[in-house]
């Protein structure tokens, strides 16, 4: 069956959207079997440690086999008939703990905080500090599913023109609270089918992450640095604030990211950006840069912690070793990227992380290394995203969750070199 098949590459450390992809490029499965297929590999995935905890009540081992059956009937409501018939060569104990499931639903009221919130121990001490007694609301919403954010293409006409196409193809898309160029997806309709995202009037991205790339503050004509590019997400949103002019410089140290940019940029009809493959420990190119940047920006690699609802599968490999490894990676990157900014230029440093010791701690520490530098705060920062939409909260940095902005789990902050 392909979810236990799935299941069974999750849990040998392969993240799930890879596997999902392989599998549905493997076999030519109809679209109401994907969404299927896909949602019950992610809800297992999402659901873990409530599954396990039930799996132990029930006296069975935890394995992928004998979470599936979990979910099933847990998740799904499946009675007896109906398991048989989707997993028909169920061995005894798995056949037993299902029986016992039976009578049960997913919470129950013994089951401690990181049981409840489907999330791994090491991490609920540090969301406690950072979240107090809202601890439970967030890790609560951290644990549902995300909604499908797009953004309107400001070079191929903005966010009606984009409206207009996908209501063509019976997309209904609303705008977002907070970007301007942001709008909502109504349902889970297959957008790569559609006319505006085949001719680039609409790119899929979180409503968090459009932020991080406005409050950049990008004009036409600047020379600009996307530092950790990747495949070009925030890239192709800066490109569009510059209105395709000025130089636009996306580097990364993983060339074949940063190769998956290049189908997006044409798409979009992005012509300012040069693609750029950096050494992980420096690079010859970056130090004949120094001081060359009106605004960089360090959308730095991170424990996505913030993205938990989109990748369920990687609460489970994160690690608080994974933590220490990142913070120290972080730091190297922000004192490298801020050799590059311009005086009076910005730097902005941005994470999907909701943990404080990637996200204001970074920058605390970053300030006592450089008094070269100073925090804007959010609320002058935020003239670059537009004076009429709200602010998101109060603070010098900007902090969003799913619990209280319904969006991606994210932090940035923006650094000015001092003149
Ligand atoms: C959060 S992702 C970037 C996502 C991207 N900006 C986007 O919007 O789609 C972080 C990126 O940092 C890159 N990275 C990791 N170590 C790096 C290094 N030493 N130098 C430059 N980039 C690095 C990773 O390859 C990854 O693409």
């Amino acid at each position: 069956m392909a979810v236990l098949d799935a299941l069974v590459a999750i849990e040998n450390g392969r993240a799930a959207d890879r596997v999902l992809k392989a599998a549905f490029d493997r076999r030519k499965w109809l679209p109401p079997a994907r969404s299927r297929i896909a949602r019950l590999t992610l809800g297992v995935c999402r659901h873990r440690a409530q599954l396990d905890w039930w799996l132990e009540q029930a006296g069975c081992r935890s394995a992928p086999l004998a979470r599936l059956a979990a979910a099933l009937v847990l998740i799904e409501g499946l009675d007896k008939g109906q398991l048989r018939k989707h997993l028909p060569h169920l061995p005894t104990p798995e056949t037993h703990a299902a029986q016992f499931l039976m009578d049960h639903t997913l919470d129950h009221p013994d089951q401690p905080a990181a049981v409840r919130s489907n999330l791994p121990s090491w991490l609920m001490p540090h969301l406690k500090a950072r979240f107090g007694d809202r601890l439970l609301a967030e890790a609560t919403a951290l644990c549902g599913e995300a909604g499908l954010d797009m953004r309107a293409n400001a070079i191929k006409g903005g966010r009606d023109a984009a409206m207009a196409a996908l209501a063509e193809d019976g997309i209904i898309a609303l705008p977002t609270p907070y970007s301007p160029v942001g709008l909502r997806v109504e349902g889970r309709p297959a957008i790569a089918r559609s006319r505006a995202w085949r001719e680039g009037l609409v790119e899929v991205q979180d409503e968090a992450s459009q932020l991080a790339a406005l409050i950049l503050g990008a004009k036409p004509g600047e020379r600009v640095l996307d530092f950790c590019a990747g495949a070009g997400g925030k890239t192709l949103a800066i490109a569009a604030a510059m209105a395709n002019k000025g130089r636009l410089i996306a580097t990364d140290s993983d060339e074949r990211r940063l190769t998956e940019a290049v189908t997006r940029l044409r798409r979009a009809d992005v012509h300012n950006v040069t693609r750029h493959v950096i050494g992980a420990e420096g690079d010859k190119w970056l130090s004949r840069q120094k001081g060359a940047f009106d605004r960089v920006l360090v959308d730095a690699p991170c424990t996505g912690t913030g993205t938990f609802r989109r990748n369920p599968d990687a609460k489970w490999r994160s690690s608080a070793e994974e933590l220490a490894h990142l913070t120290a990676l972080q730091a190297k990157l922000l004192d490298r990227a801020a050799a590059l900014v311009k005086p009076g230029g910005r730097l902005v440093y941005a994470t999907c992380s909701i943990l404080a010791a990637e996200d204001e701690d970074q920058i605390d520490a970053f300030l006592a290394r450089h008094a070269g530098f100073r925090i804007v705060p959010l609320a002058d920062a935020w003239a670059a995203v537009g004076s009429e939409v709200p602010e998101p909260g109060a603070g010098p940095h900007l902090l969003l969750t799913p619990a209280r902005h319904e969006t991606d789990g994210f932090f940035a902050a923006v650094l000015e070199r001092l003149p």
